[in-house]
């Protein structure tokens, strides 16, 4: 068994690498990952730089190329559903890509031929995450997550992606990771925990929690490694 544990920026997988202790950094396609073995686990860790392009390759190189067999994304996410505050955390049951448009042609947005509107996340790794989250006592909420190549922070936006996928959180990786462990028939598991709403302020809220919110994703993620 290898988990993959993924992050898109450095705050996301520092808590994860501190917990690890020691590990080996290989440099591989422009980035590192980092290999440790964890209460006799075997984990590859990685940023993969922010967006859909980035995350596709760190979603593929950790599956290709490090053989991980599992897949779990600790990060945070922008709020869309009013009942997620700041450091909630969201468990995606589904993911979509909010910025996919050929709609031009009568497709639904976030749809291309070929692919679907949605993947769905791995449901074992979804009650595994609800076995630690009543161990842990915390609450975590369950929902759709919409990504796309864009930091929001516009109603407008919000509105329109909870119009085309009724999504309760957005952010700039989950949705392409989806694609890449559906692909490749690896269970995947995508977390987040809230830094900002995605409105006006969001890139104030962002710069403000983004680090508080990014430790509490990622010591949920390594309650998971010691039930994988
Ligand atoms: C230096 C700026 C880095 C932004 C990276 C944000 N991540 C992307 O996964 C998550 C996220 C948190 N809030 C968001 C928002 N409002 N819109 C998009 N994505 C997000």
């Amino acid at each position: 068994m290898k988990i993959a544990i993924m992050g898109a920026m450095p705050e996301e997988v520092a808590p994860i690498l501190e917990k690890l202790g020691t590990y080996k950094t290989t440099k591989y396609a422009d980035n590192e990952y980092y290999e440790a073995s964890y209460k006799g686990v075997d984990i590859v860790v990685a940023y993969s730089k922010i967006g859909k392009v980035f995350s596709t390759l760190t979603a593929t190189t950790m599956i290709q190329h490090f053989n991980c067999d599992k897949l779990l994304f600790s990060g945070v996410a922008g709020g869309i559903n009013p009942s997620l505050k700041i450091g909630d955390l969201i468990v995606a049951t589904k993911l979509s890509q909010h910025d996919l448009d050929i709609t031009a042609f009568g497709h639904p947005m976030g749809f291309v031929p070929g692919g679907s509107v949605f993947v769905e996340a791995d449901q074992g790794l979804i009650e595994l995450s609800k076995e630690v989250a009543k161990e842990l006592g915390k609450t975590v909420q369950e929902g759709i997550i919409a990504t796309g190549d864009q930091f929001v922070h516009d109603e407008k936006v919000k509105e329109n992606i909870v119009k085309h996928f009724n999504a309760d959180a957005l952010e700039m990786e989950g949705g392409s990771v989806a694609v890449v462990c559906k692909s490749l028939n690896v269970p995947f598991f995508i977390l987040r925990a809230i830094s900002d709403t995605a409105d006006t302020d969001a890139s104030f809220s962002f710069d403000e929690f983004m680090e508080s919110s990014a430790i509490i994703s990622a010591e949920f993620i390594m309650k998971m490694v010691d039930k994988v």
